[in-house]
């Protein structure tokens, strides 16, 4: 959506409510307004970290539940007012995601799911224990304004107003911002993003403390609003379910997916239980559940994004010509295709050097004592037997997995057990095997998400990706989704992905996988390209024909160990290649 577009739908929303809210007499209906609003901003501040990073919280009431009794002991102990309350209690959440994040972020899926429910249930009952059961705030009959305590409900449906048009603008700051980008990329592909040169964890940290910062300031907010704070109401199951059921109902990963399921969820919970919570107990979780069911069976991602893919799907029906003529221009540039270079390799300056480069699993020596160089502008075909360790070793190139010995020097650096991000950083880009695109961002975020790396401002970032797109040919379809995409366009993408950050080398694994013939030339002729345009590559790849046509020098490794390395015409026709990897077959074809 357009900045423009963006700010017109906040505009719009504020006014019609606004406009609603005044005309609303009844004081239950006007506090049921409010509510809307405040479960929407926790809904917003659930959606920022679990729904930007997909790891899910079920415990965001501990940071709601610290803000609440801040403002209430604030008052009652220190008397101070909630104009200034509310601000520290959203430090408090703040410093709160901080310490809870930091070491929760050691688990991955359900593993921190459960652990993040247990913060808000332990500090319910520290807060029993200190005798907190039912903390009433005082009333200011003197100063009411100064304590925020409206005789007029409607002020304090403005005041929730202004807090969600507040945490929207800054949601959608963060969504188009290198932030957002890291997030969405950790969510969908958090290996993908730690090899695009994402500090995955720095950036969790950060969501996690404005996502904190915010419930805080509304669980104060929530305290002066109701005047009466008990650990269940804020620190409750309940209470955390209802942040993560508006943003899973409405939509998440988006601004608007909260908003939507708070207008539509909390009015039908709260006049349900005013009507029947007598005789029916808890009626607001039933609904709460039956929310969340019929999400799962029926739009597992939200009403937002199953409305959305309605409507793309019907706008590319209605426009059917239209969608096939954008594939058709998804080719690269028809160049012929470039025989072998005859550019001696072994001229360049050493960039790579690895030394005696191991890694065991268990008892099994996937990679053992790999020595090899990389010249500046060469391309190096790694090929073995499946299993022989070639993905072993850039997986320990490229900092996902940590050697167990060895030597790494990038332009002489030691790079030896370096970080994905920072052997990204310093200049070491690659694809992988099973491609790993973000599915729902277009070709062109995927790409920005790789630029980040290098460029300083999102502008900068922007014109890299931008660049990078071109030079594999992509720019025709840069704005389609990575989800409608091609396997070869795929491929292409993540080769500019890789591009974008403007590395040094470029570790290629198996980018031809999957392709028809035809399709295999053209990312070879792009491959070429970017060889002739000075990238130094290091490919993994069985199509030997398309190799040998490629490759400067080939090393062929074997259970983990290196058996040769050497010059296509040497390697392809030695006994040991020939019987450990390239077969009779390729003997028989090549004399013809
Ligand atoms: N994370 C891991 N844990 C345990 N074993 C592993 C792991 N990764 C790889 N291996 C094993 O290490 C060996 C080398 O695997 P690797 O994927 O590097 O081979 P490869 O040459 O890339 O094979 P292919 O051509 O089939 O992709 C294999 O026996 C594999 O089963």
């Amino acid at each position: 959506m357009s900045a423009q577009r963006s700010v017109i739908s906040i505009a719009v929303f504020a006014v019609v409510y606004a406009a609603i809210s005044l005309v609303v007499t009844n004081s239950y209906y006007q506090l049921i307004m409010t509510l809307v609003l405040v479960w929407a901003v926790f809904g917003l501040s659930w959606n920022l970290l679990s729904g930007y990073t997909g790891l899910i919280s079920f415990g965001h009431a501990a940071f709601f539940g610290i803000g609440a009794y801040t403002t209430a002991l604030g008052q009652i102990y220190f008397d101070l007012s909630p104009w200034l309350l509310i601000p520290v209690a959203a430090v408090f959440g703040g410093v709160a995601g901080l310490l809870i994040g930091y070491p929760t972020f050691r688990l991955q899926g359900h593993y921190f799911a459960l652990a993040m429910l247990a913060y808000p249930l332990a500090i319910l009952y520290v807060f029993e224990w200190l005798g907190f059961q039912e903390v009433t705030l005082p009333i200011k009959r003197d100063n009411p304004i100064a304590y925020m305590q409206f005789s007029d409900p409607r002020l304090y449906t403005m005041l929730a107003l202004v807090m969600l048009i507040g945490t929207i603008v800054l949601t959608r700051a963060v969504e188009r911002s290198r932030f957002g980008m890291a997030l969405l990329a950790i969510k969908q592909n958090q290996a993908a993003a730690e090899a695009a040169g994402i500090d995955t964890l720095r950036w969790k940290l950060r969501a996690i403390t404005l996502s904190g910062a915010i419930a805080g300031a509304l669980g104060a907010f929530y305290a002066v609003v109701l005047l009466v704070v008990t650990p269940q109401s804020v620190f409750g199951m309940l209470v955390s379910a209802q942040a993560l059921t508006v943003a899973m109902f409405g939509g998440v990963g988006t601004v608007w997916g909260p908003v939507i399921g708070s207008v539509i969820l909390i009015p039908l919970a709260e006049t349900l239980n005013a009507e029947a919570g007598s005789y029916l107990p808890g009626i607001q979780g039933v609904i709460f559940g039956l929310a969340i069911i019929c999400v799962i069976l029926l739009a597992p991602e939200g009403l937002f994004w199953k409305v959305r893919d309605i409507w793309r799907r019907r706008q590319l029906e209605q426009t059917p010509s239209q969608a096939t003529d954008v594939t058709a221009t998804a080719t690269v540039a028809q160049l012929p295709l470039p025989a072998r270079r005859d550019r001696p390799a072994e001229q360049g300056d050493v960039i790579l050097e690895v030394h005696n480069l191991s890694r065991a699993f268990g008892g099994l020596k996937a990679v053992q004592d790999v020595s090899f160089k990389l010249r500046r502008n060469e391309i190096l075909g790694i090929i073995g037997p499946n299993g022989a360790g070639k993905t072993t070793v850039f997986n320990l190139l490229n900092g996902f997995l940590r050697p167990d010995g060895g030597e790494v020097l990038l332009e002489g650096r030691d790079m030896f057990a370096r970080k994905p991000h920072e052997l990204c950083e310093a200049g070491v880009a690659r694809t992988f095997q099973i491609m790993r695109p973000f599915q729902r961002m277009s070709i062109s975020d995927n790409v920005v998400v790789g630029a980040y790396v290098r460029a300083k401002s999102d502008t900068e970032a922007r014109r890299l990706a931008a660049d990078a797109i071109s030079r594999v040919g992509l720019t025709p379809i840069a704005g389609r989704i990575a989800g409608e995409l091609s396997t070869k366009e795929l491929r292409l993408m993540e080769l500019a992905r890789a591009l974008a950050g403007q590395p040094k080398i470029l570790l290629l694994d198996e980018t031809l996988a999957g392709l028809g013939h035809d399709e295999a030339d053209e990312v070879v002729t792009v491959i070429q390209r970017l060889a002739r345009d000075n990238m130094t590559i290091a490919i993994i790849e069985h199509t030997m024909q398309a190799m040998v046509r490629l490759v400067d020098n080939f090393l062929v490794l074997d259970h983990g160990a290196v058996l040769l390395e050497g010059k296509p015409e040497h390697v392809t026709r030695d006994v040991r290649v020939i019987e450990a990897y390239l077969g009779k077959k390729w003997v028989a074809h090549a004399a013809h």
